[in-house]
Parts: structure tokens; C-alpha cells; sequence
């Protein structure tokens, strides 16, 4: 099993995913177990198609396995719930309302006091760098705002768990420098438990306490990449020897795989 923890906060035991493609069935993950430690921050990459998102699905109780269990603290997963937030690369920001409107709505749906409401939201507009806009409407934010305001909102109801699917795939490369920086500053003042996918061999590592690569055809874990960066990671950290070589490993994992290999299983 790739990364075994004494109690794991997640836990993938031996997950099957196959979809029914009329005179095909296309197995999307294929017996894949995989377990994350409470306020571990793990990175997903690999291949177009080699079933990161349906893996990310299953986790969110978006899609059952066809076999295998997906469990949070130990309970399997039976549809979506407020312990898991999901972060997607489309930013599904509600346009009717206001930054803070957004970041509240979540809160609002949970029951929590207005006073109590108020406070959260103010509290992870500012770690996202969005005070001056808490009171404008989407539209009137750049595409990384957006996204800024969607990770707000996923943070301020608390989710033990985010599960982000490339958050940051349609921003521009500065933007996305900037915003895996707040990123990993907001996960330092408030740690979570983070499952997040990406296509950027150097963001997985950036941000990630370990890289989980995948393969395709089947979907499968293939290599498991410990990140014994410091932090805070800064500028200093990105562009040292140590970082570049652990790029250097993941990259020829991604890029350069070997159709008969998977990471074998562990006791
Ligand atoms: N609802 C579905 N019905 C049929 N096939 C599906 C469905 N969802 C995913 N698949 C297939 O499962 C495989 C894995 O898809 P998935 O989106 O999980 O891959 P991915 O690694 O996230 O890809 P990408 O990096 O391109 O986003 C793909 O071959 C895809 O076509």
C-alpha cells in the first residue's frame, strides 16, 4: 500500500473503478490503495486519463467504486459531506453574490449564527489575500481571485479534508506561483488534510508532503516520492538542488514510465 499511517485520516483498500462503455468496459482504477495521514499534503500527478479525477470522485463521494473501499477516519464513504471540501478547476463561484456572500453561503447552509458567519468569512478572506473585495460581485474579480475566493469558501467551513482537482490549471504561470505560495500559507496557520491533483510536475512537488504518481490503462498507483523539503517553502526552497533533483525523480517517473510496473503492494 503507497504510504501506510498508524490511523490513516484516508484510506483507498484496494479501489476498482470500471465504467460500462457500451461494448467496453474501461477500468479507470484498478485495485489502487493508497493511505493519507491526518494533515498530510499529498500531491496526485500522472498521465492524462489515468483516473486522478475519478480517484478524487470517489473520495468525494461523487462516484461509488465498483470494488474497494474509499474511508475517512476509518468509515467508508457514502456521499458527499461537510468534512471534505472540493476545490475544482472551475472556480463554481456563485455570480449573484458578493465575495463574502460566497465564502458565507457554506456556513449559511451549516446553521452557523450570523455574528459567528461574519467572522469566519472575514477571517479566510484575509488569508487569501481578498479583504479589499469582500464586497464585490465575480465579475468583478480576475480569474485567480476567483479561485482565491473558492478556496476561502472551502476553508471557512472547516473541512477536515480538501480535495482539490487541479485548482489551479487555467491560471496564468505567475498567478499560480502566487497562489500555491497562499496555498501553502494557509495550510501552514491552518493545517488539513489535502488531496491535490495536478498536471505540474514542479507545483506537486512544491507543495506536497509526498507526490503520488499514476499510470494509465489500467489506472494504478506507480511511484510514491517522500518530499523532505522544509518549510515554509520559499523562493530558496524552489530553487535549490535539493528541490530540482526531487523534480528531477518525479519527472522521469511521470514521463518516462514502464508499462509493466506498478509500486507493489505493501504488508
Ligand atoms: N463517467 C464516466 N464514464 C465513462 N468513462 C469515464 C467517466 N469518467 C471517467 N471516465 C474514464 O476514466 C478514465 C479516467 O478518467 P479521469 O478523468 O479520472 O482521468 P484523469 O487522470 O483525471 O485525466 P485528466 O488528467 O485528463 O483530467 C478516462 O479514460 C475517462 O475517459
Amino acid at each position: 500500500m503507497a504510504g501506510a499511517a498508524v490511523n490513516p485520516k484516508i484510506a483507498l483498500d484496494g479501489v476498482t473503478k470500471s465504467f460500462d462503455l457500451g461494448r467496453h468496459r474501461l477500468v479507470a482504477l484498478d485495485d489502487v490503495s493508497l493511505e493519507i495521514a491526518d494533515n498530510e499534503f499529498v500531491t496526485v500527478v500522472g498521465p492524462s486519463g489515468c483516473g486522478k479525477s475519478t480517484l478524487l470522485n470517489i473520495l468525494a463521494g461523487l462516484e461509488e467504486p465498483t470494488a474497494g473501499r474509499a474511508l475517512v477516519d476509518g468509515v467508508p464513504v457514502s456521499g458527499p459531506g461537510p468534512d471534505r471540501g472540493v476545490i475544482f478547476q472551475q472556480y463554481a463561484l456563485f455570480p449573484w453574490l458578493t465575495v463574502r456572500g460566497n465564502v458565507e453561503f457554506g456556513l449559511k447552509i451549516a446553521g452557523v449564527p450570523r455574528d459567528e458567519r461574519r467572522a469566519r468569512a472575514e477571517h479566510f478572506i484575509d488569508v487569501v489575500g481578498l479583504t479589499y473585495f469582500a464586497d464585490v460581485l465575480p465579475k468583478a474579480l480576475s480569474g485567480g481571485m476567483r479561485q482565491r475566493c473558492a478556496i476561502a469558501r472551502a476553508y471557512a467551513v472547516n473541512p477536515a479534508i480538501l480535495l482539490m482537482d487541479e485548482p489551479f490549471g487555467a491560471l496564468d504561470a505567475l498567478t499560480r506561483v502566487k497562489l500555491q505560495d497562499q496555498l501553502l500559507s494557509a495550510w501552514d496557520q491552518e493545517r488539513r488534510t489535502v488531496l491535490f491533483i495536478t498536471h505540474d510536475v514542479d507545483e506537486a512537488v512544491y507543495l506536497a508532503d509526498r507526490v503520488i504518481v499514476m499510470a494509465s490503462r489500467p489506472g494504478r498507483i506507480y511511484d510514491a516520492v517522500e518530499v523532505d523539503l522544509p518549510h515554509p517553502r520559499t523562493e530558496e526552497v524552489r530553487l535549490s538542488a535539493e528541490f530540482t533533483a526531487l523534480r528531477n525523480r518525479v519527472w522521469n517517473s511521470v514521463y518516462h514510465q514502464d508499462n509493466d510496473r506498478a509500486l507493489p503492494a505493501r504488508d
